[in-house]
């Protein structure tokens, strides 16, 4: 049976990512017999401009119809001032909600050509493999009520709410104990207990989770703390498990870790699997249209696919390993470049992996 992807390619950067992360699916599919059928469609600023909405009824009812989504990434000053409420941003959070992709995976992984990338000292973050959990549909993005008033004296006043319920919790936590348990048993839950009500329920609750995984060691730490200790020692960590404002932060700071954000690839999922695919970065306009964009969190994105929706680990596999070979090979897109290396296009390192995959 053919697996019917959604490719959602975007605004900025995500159209130039997206083109190279389906060249390396297409070729992933003809050499492991996966059966991919494509479409395409518009989210964020590309579909305000052509359906007036960031995202359209049609687009929300192709997405439940396929089994898995790929997308760029969406925003950008041509659409800051618009109504907030029709904000490209509004568009992928509706589509997060809507679709109930609560888990969120986004693993910081520094591929050893890349250490003199990152911007820790090498014996800091060599080896470093973290994944962190993040809570995607619920908490402060979504919380009623969020207002914007103005005050009797005058003044302008907005807020947002952050709720957390105990089911909410639950489904998040049991994400992380069960990915902690498929790699070094370790879990750290990243929350300001200190501080907010909602992160006390938030302990409580995966502590009560934790009760199932015995064998997973489960550790505490303020948010605050945590974003220290991930530029102190960030081989403390295995997976992190947070809520959905934290972990938003948490996830880019790691980034850098692995040399650029342009590496970091994510899976947002539901609880039958169903996932959507897209690098954690955004659409960076400052380099959109220029051809330089670093393709590989998508591509890796599309190995997370593999992995995740359609269970073709060996296909996953096959793609991380071609992007690892075209890093032995000294290719480099200018966010991760480096003495000795050349420098390379978004179009040329796509085909520098296609080129490696078909090889392997
Ligand atoms: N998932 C998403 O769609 C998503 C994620 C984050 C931000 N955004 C949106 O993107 C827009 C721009 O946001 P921002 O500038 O804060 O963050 P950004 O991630 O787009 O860019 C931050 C910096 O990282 C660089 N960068 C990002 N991706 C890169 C890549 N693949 N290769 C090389 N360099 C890369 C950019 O050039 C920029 O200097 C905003 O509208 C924001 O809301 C969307
Ligand atoms: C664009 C924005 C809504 C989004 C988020 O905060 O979730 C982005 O930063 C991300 O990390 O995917
Ligand atoms: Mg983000």
């Amino acid at each position: 049976m053919s697996k019917k992807i959604l490719v959602l390619p975007g605004d900025g950067i995500g159209p130039e990512i997206v083109a190279e992360a389906v060249k390396v699916l297409d070729v992933a599919s003809e050499k492991y017999g996966l059966g991919v059928e494509l479409s395409y469609d518009d989210l964020g600023g590309a579909a305000y401009d052509r359906y007036g909405t960031p995202l359209a009824d049609e687009t929300l009812e192709r997405a439940r119809q396929a089994d898995a989504i790929l997308l760029g990434a969406v925003g950008g000053p041509k659409w800051d001032t618009i109504d907030p409420a029709l904000r490209p941003e509004r568009g992928l959070l509706k589509i997060r909600s809507q679709l109930e992709l609560f888990g969120n995976l986004r693993p910081a992984l520094l591929y050893p050509q890349l250490a003199e990338a990152s911007t820790l000292k090498p014996e800091v973050v060599s080896g470093l493999d973290i994944l962190i959990v993040r809570e995607l549909t619920g908490g402060i993005y979504f919380g009623q009520p969020r207002e914007r008033r103005m005050l009797d004296n005058g003044e302008r006043q907005a807020y947002d709410t952050l709720p957390y319920s105990e089911s909410e919790i639950r489904r998040i936590a049991t994400v992380g104990f069960d990915m902690a348990r498929l790699r070094g048993k370790k879990l750290c839950s990243v929350d300001k207990a200190n501080v907010l009500a909602s992160s006390q329920l938030w302990r409580e609750v995966v502590e009560e989770v934790a009760k199932d995984y015995p064998d997973v060691e489960l550790s505490h730490m303020y948010v605050d703390n945590a974003a220290m200790q991930l530029v102190r020692a960030p081989k403390q960590f295995d997976v992190i498990v947070t809520d959905n404002m934290f972990g938003d932060i948490l996830s880019d700071q790691a980034s850098m870790l692995t040399g650029s954000i342009g590496m970091l690839p994510s899976a947002s999922l539901n609880v039958q699997n169903k996932g959507m695919y897209e690098p954690c970065h955004g659409s960076a306009p400052d380099i959109a249209g220029q051809g330089i964009a670093n393709p590989l969190a998508t591509i890796l994105s599309v190995s997370m696919m593999l992995r995740y929706s359609f269970a073709e680990a060996a296909a996953a596999d096959a793609i991380e390993q071609a992007v690892s070979q075209v890093l032995d090979q000294g290719l480099r897109t200018g966010d991760i470049m480096a003495a000795g290396c050349r420098q390379v296009g978004t179009r040329e390192m796509g085909d520098a992996v296609v080129a490696a995959l078909k090889n392997l």
